[in-house]
């Protein structure tokens, strides 16, 4: 039986005070919700704040990217351990914003899961098409592709112990949600790609909805037999959101 996640992903938003005062509506607000996965993904510079202010409560924090380097001189970067240090629990890799803007290819995406996991942290790979894809009827071979770089990565990559989040790019920040049925369809299709190499993996395998998820849509996606929670961005920021979006996981 798989558990249903939803991460918040507060991309490059906030600072302490703002943090501080999200953290303690949402602490709150999702207490009654005790044995639901709930995470949120932080800047860096708040690591710590976040995994101060969330000890004893039922959210854990991840972050929103890593080093696929272990140590060494790498001006500016995060290593996975690092992470681990601060008690972090997923980190997001292959976020479509990172592929655009800072030309993360797929490979350089399979090695940032691979550290991700090697320091026993969970990995969120981020997978998706853009508009012009899908208008274009590539979307599964896009998607594939992704998906390929880390199930065929050299030492194995696994399965087992990771999310998936299907994110549109078109549907990132838009306001143009998938409908649960398009959502449904992809996820279903990532499952049965993962079930060609390993079954037991595919079928216990979280995938997330990420794209405009709003606390008036995630009821209807979460609903979807293959849409096991979503990624947040957004609608993350906003804590009556957050929660109303947390508490559509008890449906
Ligand atoms: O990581 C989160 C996604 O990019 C979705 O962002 P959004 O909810 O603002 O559309």
């Amino acid at each position: 039986m798989r558990e249903k996640l939803v991460a918040g992903n507060w991309k490059m938003h906030g600072n302490q005070a703002e943090n501080k005062s999200l953290l303690n509506a949402v602490v709150a607000g999702v207490a009654e919700l005790r044995g639901k996965d709930i995470a949120v993904c932080a800047p860096y510079p708040y690591l710590s704040l976040v995994q101060t202010m969330l000890r004893d409560t039922n959210i854990v924090w991840g972050a929103q990217n890593v080093s696929q380097y272990d140590k060494g001189a790498y001006t500016g970067e995060i290593s996975a351990a690092m992470l681990k240090d601060f008690d972090c629990s997923y980190v997001i890799v292959g976020h479509s914003e990172r592929r655009a803007l800072y030309n993360e290819d797929s490979h350089t995406v399979a090695l940032k899961y691979v550290a991700v996991q090697r320091e026993g942290m969970v990995p969120i790979l981020c997978v998706g098409e853009t508009l012009e894809q899908r208008e274009s009827g590539i979307t599964e071979k896009i998607i594939s592709e992704q998906l390929d770089a880390v199930m065929n990565m050299a030492g194995g990559a696994s399965l087992g112990k990771a999310v998936i989040a299907y994110e549109p790019v078109w549907a990132i920040g838009t306001g143009k949600t998938a409908t649960p049925q398009q959502a449904q369809e992809v996820h279903e299709f990532i499952r049965a790609r993962v079930a060609i190499q390993n079954a037991e993996e595919a079928d216990n395998l979280v995938i997330l909805y990420g794209g405009s998820v709003k606390a008036n849509n995630a009821a209807e996606l979460f609903n979807m037999p293959d849409i096991d929670g979503g990624l947040i961005g957004g609608a993350s920021l906003v804590a009556t959101e957050f929660i109303s979006i947390c508490q559509a996981l008890q449906n």
